[in-house]
């Protein structure tokens, strides 16, 4: 298993640019089975979901090529097959073959997604929507078994229980190619979802609304692709970095941002008083002075994002006074928190409420990367920290941060990768 080793106590200097939105990416992937005509992807991140979506179509008789940031996937050869364990369970976006394959061949036969520890996380509103579009949604030692009726899928009006971005994709997937009209209500509004409705309308689909809490798809027949989709900027990478601008920076120029969907997230930064230019499609982050503690409460977009909870918190280990963080998402999303103590954070969870302290110091430790937040944390403490931090299970860093050891050591930051 492999560790990151941080020297850390380095200021970090000079520019990083920003890579593809993993989470547009991870939907934009399984979305391309839709299509009768191969697809091509630019911006892609080189992050292991994106492998492992790759070995996935490739047991689909998908091929895919991806090349620089270039990702071509031709599903022209595809075979219906059934995909209820193995690579399914490497990440938790898999589940976008649930709504894709059901578009595509009107059933699937899914395992169980893997992904992030961060407590429960149900995929209800899911089957809910696969259902109200006339699938049948049965359980299979651990795999969903989801079958449209004969006549195909029907188009539906369903109001979500709860704010969620996997429901959302995975009913706008299925829902593209249905006979009629599908409206999602109490949708959710993440950038992601535009990003994929942009695509999928390129393809000839008619989706509308995305953006808003209300989104209303007419079915068509087929999906073919013609230009090749440039992929969002990664916001909370975006996000991840601005943090560790401001706490170890001596000056960093952020690029290929829209600043747009970081609006609650530089309006922390700011209230922190964090010192920034603001571009249209670039932050430059100043050297941090005395920073201000702040409130955190998550929200879905556009409030405070639950990806960006973690990474922020050592940037507010720096500031004076007391500080709260609330995850009304995943209330349970605490995995770096005995890690940054044992890095000497003064910080606590009490009734899913995160209690944190100024630290004068950070000490370097050997700290565990149990998901991909935490991991994100934990570097940007490592990077403040006196001494040598080793992260283990780096492999969940990896899986969704872009070229990560390479953006640092640009950033002249002394991180490398061990065994
Ligand atoms: C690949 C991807 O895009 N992952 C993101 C996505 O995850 P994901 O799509 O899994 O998260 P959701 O938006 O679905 O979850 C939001 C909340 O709804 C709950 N819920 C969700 C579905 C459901 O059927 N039942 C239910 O109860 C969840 O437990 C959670 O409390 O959005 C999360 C919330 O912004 C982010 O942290 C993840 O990075
Ligand atoms: C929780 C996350 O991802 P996933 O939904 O892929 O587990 C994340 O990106 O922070």
């Amino acid at each position: 298993m492999k560790k990151m080793l941080i020297h850390g106590g380095k200021k970090l200097s000079g520019e990083v640019i920003i890579g593809g939105a993993k989470n547009s990416t991870v939907a934009l992937i399984p979305a391309a089975i839709l299509s009768r005509t191969p697809v091509t992807l630019e911006a892609v991140p080189h992050i292991r979901d994106v492998e492992n979506l790759m070995a996935i179509l490739e047991d689909m008789n998908v091929k895919s090529v991806f090349k620089d940031t270039v990702l071509t996937i031709d599903p022209t050869h595809i075979v219906d097959t059934p995909l209820p364990s193995g690579k399914i369970k490497s990440l938790r976006a898999s589940y976008y073959f649930m709504g894709a394959l059901l578009g595509r061949f009107g059933r699937a036969v899914v395992g169980l997604p893997g992904g992030d520890d961060i407590g429960p996380r149900p995929i209800d509103q899911h089957i809910k929507g696969f259902e109200a579009l006339g699938a049948k949604v049965s359980d299979d030692r651990g795999a969903i078994v989801i079958q449209a009726p004969a006549e195909g899928l029907h188009g539906a009006r369903i109001f979500l229980d709860m704010v969620s971005v996997g429901a959302t994709i995975n009913i706008i997937l299925a829902a593209v190619t249905a006979h009629g009209r599908t409206v999602i209500e109490n949708a959710a509004k993440e950038p992601e979802i535009i990003d994929l409705a942009t695509y999928l309308n390129n393809m000839g689909a008619i989706v509308r609304g995305a953006g808003t809490d209300a989104i209303r798809i007419e079915g068509v027949p087929e999906l073919h692709a013609r230009a090749a989709h440039t992929i969002i900027p990664d916001r909370i990478e975006a996000g991840t970095y601005l943090a560790m601008a401001a706490a170890v920076g001596d000056g960093v120029f952020v690029k290929n941002i829209i600043a747009e969907h970081l609006d609650a997230y530089l309006a922390k930064l700011e209230e922190m008083g964090v010192s920034m230019d603001v571009n249209e499609d670039s932050i430059y982050v100043y050297p941090s002075g005395d920073l201000k503690m702040v409130q955190i409460k998550t929200m879905p977009y556009p409030g405070f994002a639950t990806d960006l909870q973690q990474p922020i918190t050592p940037l507010l280990l720096r500031a004076q006074g007391e500080g709260i963080i609330v995850d009304t998402i995943y209330p349970k999303r605490v995995r770096h928190i005995p890690e940054l103590e044992r890095m000497g954070a003064d910080i606590t969870v009490e009734n899913d409420v995160i209690i944190l302290h100024h630290a004068e110091h950070l000490q370097g430790a050997e700290v565990v990367a149990e998901e991909i937040r935490a991991g994100a944390a934990l570097l940007i403490a490592g990077l403040m920290a006196d001494g040598d931090t080793v992260i283990s299970k780096v492999d969940n860093i990896l899986r969704g941060y872009d070229r990560v050891v390479m953006k640092l050591h640009n950033l002249g930051a002394d991180v490398e990768i061990i065994e």
